[in-house]
């Protein structure tokens, strides 16, 4: 009799066995509905076998396997597998929270879709002679022709079709003729012509297209404004000829609207699907069928997309690949990049990472020689140059409300010019801190270790980190002075004083906040590309990717904030951010400039930002890592603890601290002392930290795996909630 060992969303590492008469060894990754509990729950069947250790008396049958779509693929269940051990999260909840919401319902159902589609002709449609449809037959013969000639039918003229002809198409999209495929609504439909690509975008080129059928890690390190897109589309237009499926990640939900539209674009005959987590549920469906299916050509997304099964992976691009949004911070604690090289080798194909500042993880790789590196020096655009940086040093010049004066000459000079800005300050809201000059109260958080930042339109103080909200006071809750004073500058302060400069000018706002309506990301791209605006106030959601060629200067506030944190990354993290926000001038042929207001204008960041020097900042804070034996020259875990108060976090930490010495390879890793988080309160929980340290990958491993087990049945735990995060990205 089969026993089928079932893979179900519970917190606990082991796989469920049941009876399922009907199984077959080809019902692996088909999802299955079994008694749980007094419920009843679904699952994925992880293997079929003939033994199990469960006793026949407490053996339970299966109710229902579900064939209604093909089970998920032997690669993707390695996958698992993989994510299992290695971020030592329970294989269950690994299986279930990674594939769509809707797999994880009993009766599945796909939805029409939600979007306008477009028909688009397949290759088999394209190599039809329609000479062959007898001659009777004309609507057909028509209809064919139309299709290969013009590629698709748009859902504008679908709408627009007889009766007649919209069977006729149904009729091809079952012989496999036409495929459909969702448009991106606003989609430019017109095909330009692709740039002939540099003599660098060539040679990178050639490099990955010489070694297609094996895995290959790239780095392609390209300065910002270097064409690293051009190369993706390259590469990838030459996949899809072997008819390869392509995995694009990028690190931002708003990238993808964007690069959709470039690869759609492209490849009009491509189907793209795009997965991230602003779809829903039968959006998210729908797209994962299509990669399951083979039919997607090329998958977009942000990290979730990682897990889509693609039975014909032929290269995987991660963009901006040093990005932190690649590592989840909750659940599966994963990064997006690691996991795509796993599956790069899994797949035996090329994987490029793409940066104008690698991780220092993947530059060092490179160095090493484990990962080959491809460089673009200069900027795709002829005539465009990298922009000139210069400090504005505001210990000489004064900055009221926040704006010294040189920047605002440089401000009104692009304006005169009619060139776009963009001002850089990474805060949103009206000002950091509510303060009271008399007493010195801060208005705080009651829930987090933070403080409520301003929010003048609403008149509100809101905690960014657990989104507590409250009026702002009449006057000072601790000793009553009504003299209580919005401190320091967010996104809303500098665009009011900037509109109070510049009363002309048309100034646009772009943070979490304005950017909250559906398609507001749109109209924003929409503005600054059709120039309805002079001047961008905005967040690191400015910085990343974007390209505005008619934007000629950047302003960086408020930046030192960041430059001396206990965070052993953060300065490898400002650095990158700050050379991607200053990419974004000059990208086309006016010449950029950036300034940036700082107290602090000979710290080395800064000046290895204004000399643009990326490889020398890297090697030297690359040889500090190596020093101090720190990543990438050292292997990390952190085990957190949270609790009602701290001293019951740090007591688990110190108990857990204590049982790994028994544990294996404990001789082989270093244990720091147990620490309050950084951020000690967080939504009204008190946390703390052990960072574990190791110089092997395998040492470390294989110390977690044991270490892991006994801290399970610490007596603690019940009031304490722990997790492990392998390769921690903040601490
Ligand atoms: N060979 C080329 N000839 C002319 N223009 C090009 C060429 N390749 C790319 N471009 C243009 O150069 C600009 C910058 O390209 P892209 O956005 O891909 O840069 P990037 O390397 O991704 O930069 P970043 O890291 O700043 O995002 C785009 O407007 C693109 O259309
Ligand atoms: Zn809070």
């Amino acid at each position: 009799m089969a026993i089928i060992r079932v893979a179900l969303d519970v917190p606990v590492d082991c796989l469920f066995d049941y009876l399922a008469p009907d199984a077959s060894i080809t019902d692996i990754g088909l999802r299955v509905c079994v008694p749980f509990g007094k419920r009843r729950t679904l699952g994925i069947i992880l293997s079929v076998c003939t033994d199990t250790s469960v006793p026949g008396n407490k053996l339970k049958q299966a109710e229902r396997i579900y064939r209604d779509i093909p089970p998920l693929p032997p690669a993707l269940l390695e996958l698992f597998k993989f994510c299992n051990r290695y971020y030592h999260h329970p294989i269950g909840q690994v299986v279930m929270n990674s594939i769509p919401n809707r797999l994880r319902q009993f009766k599945l159902t796909i939805d029409q879709p939600s979007r306008a589609f477009a028909w688009v002709i397949t290759d088999k449609g394209r190599l039809l002679d329609a000479t062959d449809i007898p001659a009777r037959s004309r609507a057909k013969r028509l209809l064919l022709t139309t299709l290969q000639d013009n590629g698709q039918i748009p859902p504008e003229a679908f709408k627009q079709m007889s009766a007649h002809n919209r069977k006729l198409l149904r009729e091809f999209l079952a012989l496999d003729w036409v495929t459909q495929m969702p448009l991106v609504p606003g989609l430019p439909t017109a095909q330009t012509e692709p740039p002939s690509p540099t003599p660098e975008q060539n040679a990178a080129i050639a490099a990955i297209l010489a070694d297609t059928g094996m895995f290959a890690p790239w780095l392609l390190h390209g300065i910002t404004g270097s064409g690293k897109t051009e190369v993706y589309l390259r590469v990838t237009a030459a996949l899809l000829k072997q008819q390869r499926q392509v995995l694009l990640l990028v690190p931002e939900i708003n990238l993808t609207p964007q690069l959709e539209a470039r690869f759609k674009q492209r490849f009009p005959e491509t189907a793209v699907v795009s997965l991230h987590s602003g779809l829903n549920d039968n959006e998210r469906l729908q797209g994962w069928l299509l990669a399951q299916q083979g039919k997607a050509g090329i998958v977009l997304g942000t990290r979730l997309a990682v897990f889509t099964p693609l039975p014909e992976l032929g290269l995987i691009v991660v963009d901006e690949e040093q990005d932190l949004s690649f590592k989840q911070q909750d659940g599966l604690r994963y990064s997006a990049r690691d996991l795509a090289i796993y599956r790069a080798k899994q797949a035996g194909v090329p994987i490029i990472l793409g940066s104008a500042t690698p991780s220092l993880e993947s530059y060092q790789h490179a160095l090493a020689g484990h990962y080959r590196l491809l460089r673009l020096h200069s900027r795709a655009v002829s005539g465009a140059t990298l922009p000139v940086i210069r400090c504005i040093d505001l210990r000489l010049t004064k900055a009221p409300e926040g704006l010294t004066e040189p920047l605002l000459t440089a401000l009104q000079t692009a304006l005169s010019q009619q060139q776009q800005s963009l001002v850089f300050i990474n805060r949103r809201g009206y000002a950091p801190v509510l303060l009271c000059k008399s007493c010195g109260w801060v208005a705080a958080c009651t829930r987090c270790s933070s403080r409520l930042v301003v929010h003048l339109h609403a008149r509100q103080l809101r905690c960014h980190y657990c989104g507590h909200q409250q009026t702002v006071p009449a006057a000072c809750p601790e000793c009553g002075d009504p003299d209580i004073l919005p401190f320091g500058q967010g996104t809303q302060r500098i665009e009011a004083a900037l509109r109070s400069h510049f009363p002309a000018a048309r100034i646009l706002r772009v943070d979490r906040d304005s950017i909250r309506r559906k398609h507001a990301w749109q109209s924003v791209l929409d503005a600054v590309q059709n120039q309805q605006v002079d001047i961008l106030v905005g967040t690191q959601l400015l910085a990343k990717g974007h390209d505005f060629p008619n934007l000629s200067l950047v302003c960086i506030l408020n930046a030192d904030a960041s430059l001396y944190s206990t965070d052993f990354r953060a300065e490898e993290q400002l650095f990158a951010q700050l050379m991607q926000v200053a990419g974004r001038a000059g990208r086309a042929d006016i010449p950029g400039t950036v300034l940036i207001q700082t107290e602090f204008p000979h710290h080395p960041l800064y000046q290895a930002l204004s000399r643009q020097n990326y490889d020398s900042h890297a090697r030297t804070l690359l040889r500090e890592r190596q020093l101090t034996h720190f990543p990438p020259f050292a292997y990390q875990a952190v085990l957190r603890a949270e609790a009602i108060v701290i001293d019951s976090a740090l007591a688990f930490l110190g108990k857990a601290a204590k049982i790994a010495t028994a544990c294996e390879q404990f001789g082989q890793i270093q244990l720091f002392d147990p620490v309050p988080a950084p951020m000690m309160r967080l939504k009204g929980r008190e946390r703390a930290q052990l960072l574990v340290h190791a110089h092997s990958r395998k040492h470390l491993q294989e110390f977690l795996f044991d270490w892991q087990q006994r801290l399970h049945t610490l007596a603690a735990q019940k009031k304490v909630r722990w997790h492990l995060d392998i390769d921690p990205l903040m601490l």
